[in-house]
């Protein structure tokens, strides 16, 4: 029988679900609704008339492992090879990441000479963390906090610094809330298969979705890439499949369309809008944030609403700067705060470094990002409605001019406020995950989940998941 599926939210997620459904014939139509007057949800750029591209979400995708060839597969299909800016492992950016710790930065440890050698902030060398974790007892947690696995493994002091810089730095979020089997899956499972982190990396875990490389992912391994973006920005992407999707008949792509409520009607479901206009769906592929699907479910199914609101997200303030001429005192991607040091300030990315084609034309500028808040929001800023743009503006000069040293004022900034844009999937998300998928399947829900809620933030994961949705309905693509 043919369906009428209707997916919900118009971000990557949304798109990558609607383009995977209009390759099967067994799909008579595809609804996509989506809230605001665009689609692609937080992938979004800003682009001046002088050429200069700033984002204000993701600014680079990585191309590694199956997911990574999976989203290049479609920026191939969507025709825009010509398009891309890729990163390789030799640039600078690739190398340089710092750490700014105790008031100064420090390049993180790469390489071999950065691992036998003891390296600020860092009171000995790594390769003795390393190699001890080696003979560390597997855990015996079905869950754990990556804070309190990475103390167990390898230390308090790579706990406290490195990873709880990296956890700000992908999540916005607290390493001792959020959880390592659903946050690093690779790490978790590393240990649960070899017992070691360190020989799990090693010999590699031989599973993972299979995803047949086209010639533009197979040019991003030959090549060495470790991220690319677009000429025209990330937005370019969802640009482009929204374009490509318009162009097939069977789907209808609807802003402005905000989903109010959901209810089951004869095994399928009757979508209801803000703005009073209702329609049916034999199935319906949901990419919002777990709780706006919380808030648009019918209250009967509390046990799933319940799972779905504990779902925390996080709000990060975006400052876009553009300074005169080269003004940064060190080159790389840019640089992470642990918490330790300061809350608030999640960390700076150098722009100009990895992507100078999204300087201005003419003359030489730099452009920074300084992302802020995340699960510290609230504590530094106080409610994300009351803050104005002016504190977060005066914040992030503040912290350029301290971290980098910069005592000139940008001559372009943009400041963001992106509420609820990450979500957080803290201890025993693994388990909610469980009871949701549960009991959807016991109450034959035509329903499916997929978007950055469930399993993977990156732009990679979202996409995969869209992917998998759709195929979850309608069989391999
Ligand atoms: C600041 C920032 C930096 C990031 N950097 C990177 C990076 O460098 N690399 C990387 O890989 N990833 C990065 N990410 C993560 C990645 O961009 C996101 O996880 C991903 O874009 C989420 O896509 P999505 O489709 O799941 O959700 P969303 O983009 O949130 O899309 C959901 C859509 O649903 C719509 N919607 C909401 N409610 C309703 C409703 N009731 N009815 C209809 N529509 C509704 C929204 O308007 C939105 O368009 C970053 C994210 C942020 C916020
Ligand atoms: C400081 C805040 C943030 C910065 N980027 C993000 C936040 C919250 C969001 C983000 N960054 C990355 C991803 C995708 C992860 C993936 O699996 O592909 C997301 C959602 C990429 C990333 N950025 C950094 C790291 C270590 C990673 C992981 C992948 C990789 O190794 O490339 C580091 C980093 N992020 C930010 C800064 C300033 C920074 C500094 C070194 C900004």
């Amino acid at each position: 029988m043919q369906k009428v599926v209707a997916v919900l939210g118009g971000g990557i997620g949304g798109l990558s679900a609607c383009h995977h459904l209009s390759k099967s014939p067994n799909v008579s139509k595809i609804v996509l609704l989506e809230r605001s007057g665009r689609c692609g949800g937080w992938l979004s750029s800003i682009r001046r008339d002088d050429g200069a591209v700033f984002e204000q979400g993701p600014r680079g995708v990585r191309p590694a492992g199956a997911v990574g060839r999976n989203t290049l597969n479609m920026v191939s299909e969507l025709g825009l090879e010509s398009e891309i800016l890729p990163v390789t492992k030799d640039h600078v950016a690739s190398k340089n990441r710092f750490l700014y710790v105790k008031g100064q930065l420090h390049k993180m440890p790469s390489g071999p000479g950065g691992v036998v050698r003891t390296i600020p902030p860092f009171s000995r060398p790594i390769i003795q963390s390393v190699l001890k974790e080696i003979l560390i007892r597997k855990g015996t947690e079905e869950d754990e906090s990556v804070h309190a696995f990475v103390s167990r493994r390898l230390g308090s002091e790579l706990a406290n610094i490195a990873i709880d810089s990296l956890c700000r730095g992908v999540f916005a979020g607290d390493s001792r809330q959020l959880s390592v089997r659903s946050c690093f899956p690779l790490l978790y499972e590393a240990e649960r298969s070899r017992g070691s982190i360190v020989l799990g990396m090693l010999m590699g875990s031989g599973g993972g979705p299979k995803v047949v490389p086209s010639d533009l992912a197979k040019r991003a391994s030959t090549e060495s890439w470790t991220q690319w973006s677009l000429k025209r920005g990330m937005q370019a992407f969802p640009e482009a499949l929204e374009d490509t999707l318009k162009r097939r008949e069977r789907v209808e792509l609807h802003h402005h369309a905000k989903v109010k409520s959901l209810n089951m009607n004869s095994g399928g479901w009757e979508i209801k809008l803000d703005d009073g206009v209702s329609l049916k769906a034999d199935h319906v592929i949901s990419t919002l944030p777990a709780s706006e699907l919380a808030s648009v479910l019918p209250p009967a199914a509390q046990p799933l609403l319940e799972e779905l609101r504990a779902i925390a997200l996080v709000t990060v303030a975006v400052v876009n700067l553009e300074y005169e001429g080269f003004i940064l005192p060190v080159t790389g991607f840019g640089h992470l705060v642990p918490s330790s040091e300061d809350p608030g300030l999640l960390g700076v990315v150098y722009d100009s470094v990895p992507f100078p084609q999204h300087n201005r034309s003419g003359g030489l500028t730099t452009r920074l990002t300084v992302m802020m808040g995340g699960a510290w929001f609230e504590q530094t800023f106080g409610h994300p409605d009351s803050v104005t743009k002016q504190t977060l503006l005066d914040r992030a000069t503040q912290a350029v001019t301290s971290h980098l040293g910069v005592n000139s004022q940008p001559v372009w900034s943009y400041v963001g406020l992106l509420k609820n844009c990450i979500p957080q999937y803290h201890l025993g998300h693994w388990k909610r995950l469980e009871k949701m998928r549960q009991y959807i399947s016991n109450h034959n829900l035509p329903l499916t989940l997929a978007g950055a809620s469930y399993d993977g933030v990156s732009v990679n994961d979202v996409i995969f998941s869209g992917r998998t949705a759709a195929e979850g309905l309608i069989g391999k693509t």
